[in-house]
């Protein structure tokens, strides 16, 4: 493609995305800026620091859970979990740009499309044993994305599910992150939730788009201890792109005042951030550099042995289009899966029946636990850190404008039996 004509489709793409519509899969972007991956994929950025992801239950045991130095391991611990979820940034955002030059438009799951895959232990000691993803296309109007990621050797496990709202300024696309991530280290028996920052989708006019993150994203732990994190792009506190302040506070009251924080890192999470004691400045020492590690790619099947609802055996003849740059052929084989997708909800109505999901249920958080079972994590967690129970943007406080009382408190969770019960589809 001629940068010509490269340009020229690209300002035709910019003055449809004026009117927009609220889905950003309804917009026609052109070849070159489709990505041949689906969005199911994305939760695999939650695990590509495995290591990152177990640390923080190498620290203390369950015995120190009580005994005197209790604080101070649970202030260690949540540093780590912190390390962990600022080492998730750079292959949620950047991973597009630094492998195919710009930020692109992932494919668009179909309901009840799976992506699953494991990491295995590449430690000599093997003391981290292998972790596993499962992730569902739970919805797809509005497109949801649950997923799990578990550890069983350690104990870890993550789940969460992310669903967005995007909107369109003149010169960016503005995106709401839905959901969130629940962190359990059950053998220690402590848990944390993490919020999904907004972002915006910067470069949109030179043809070259990438992630920017904003506002503000939580880290709340069982143990009461808090990280409130704020992102910046270029032009605000340090004036480089990626950029972020994460403060580690006792507990959400002492939140309120930056003099209370216990430790201030800052830089850029797609790059190299540091580490000081209380709510300083310095420099003190380095907290995490992005590039010091590759991101560890999990194993996925060969596409032959894959199940028909498998994203990269379900998408291969588009995504095979997309690599040609072939425009009718994408659309095409983009249709097809469209076409069979419309005609089985069809069938559904007809049959009054309706998509079952597989390996994750939408649970009332509100409603009281079935016997037996402890309460939902996030019915905790949120109130420590006074955040909304409720199915609204992700990190919205109590009583915040974005708290509508007319929003259910319904999350996607895991449901591991149904994973344990799996008879068709391995790992
Ligand atoms: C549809 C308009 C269009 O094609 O514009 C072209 C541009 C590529 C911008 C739109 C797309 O940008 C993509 C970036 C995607 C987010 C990247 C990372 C994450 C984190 C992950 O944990 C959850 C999903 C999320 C938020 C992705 C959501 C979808 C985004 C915004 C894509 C846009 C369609």
């Amino acid at each position: 493609m001629t940068d010509a004509s490269k340009s020229s489709s690209w300002t035709s793409f910019l003055k449809s995305i004026a009117s927009y519509n609220g889905d950003l899969s309804s917009l026609t972007a052109p070849p070159f800026i489709l990505s041949s991956t689906s969005l199911s994929e994305f939760s695999q950025f939650w695990g590509e620091h495995p290591d990152l992801l177990i640390a923080p239950n190498f620290i203390g045991d369950k015995e120190s859970l009580n005994g005197p130095d209790a604080d101070k391991i649970a202030l260690e611990r949540i540093v780590a979990v912190t390390r962990w979820f600022i080492s998730t940034l750079r292959s949620q955002y950047c991973s597009r740009n630094e492998e195919l030059g710009s930020e692109k438009k992932p494919l668009n799951p179909f309901l009840g499309e799976l992506f699953l895959g494991k990491w295995v232990d590449k430690s000599e000691d093997q003391k981290l044993g292998e972790t596993i993803l499962l992730s569902e296309q739970v919805s797809h109007h509005p497109p949801e994305t649950a997923y799990a990621i578990f550890n069983d050797k350690n104990k870890v496990q993550l789940q969460g599910y992310n669903g967005i709202r995007a909107s369109i300024s003149a010169t960016s696309i503005n995106v709401k992150q839905f959901g969130h991530a629940i962190l359990e280290f059950k053998e220690l028996g402590e848990t944390f939730l993490c919020t999904l920052p907004p972002l915006h989708i910067e470069g949109l006019i030179l043809a070259s788009p990438y992630v920017e993150l904003e506002g503000r994203s939580f880290i709340q732990s069982s143990s009461g201890y808090i990280t409130v994190i704020e992102y910046s792009g270029k032009g605000y506190f340090s004036g480089k792109k990626n950029s972020f302040k994460a403060r580690i506070y006792k507990d959400f009251a002492a939140s309120k005042s930056k003099e209370n924080a216990l430790y201030t890192i800052s830089g850029q999470w797609s790059g190299i951030s540091y580490i000081s004691k209380g709510n300083s400045k310095e420099k003190d020492e380095l907290f995490y550099d992005a590039h010091s590690k590759n991101p560890e790619h999990l194993v996925v099947k060969p596409i032959e042995e894959q199940n028909d609802l498998e994203s990269r055996k379900a998408w291969k003849s588009v995504a095979d289009a997309i690599k040609i740059g072939n425009y009718d052929l994408i659309h095409k084989e983009k249709s097809t899966i469209e076409i069979a997708q419309r005609e089985l909800r069809e069938k559904e109505s007809e049959s009054g029946t309706s998509w079952q999901t597989r390996w994750f249920d939408e649970v009332d958080v509100n409603s009281s636990p079935k016997n037996g079972e402890a309460a939902d994590p996030l019915v905790e967690l949120a109130s420590l850190a006074n955040l909304s129970r409720r199915d609204v943007v992700s990190g919205t406080q109590v009583g915040d404008k974005d708290d509508k009382a007319s929003a259910p408190a319904v999350h996607w969770r895991f449901i591991r039996a149904n994973w344990d019960n799996e008879t068709e589809i391995k790992v």
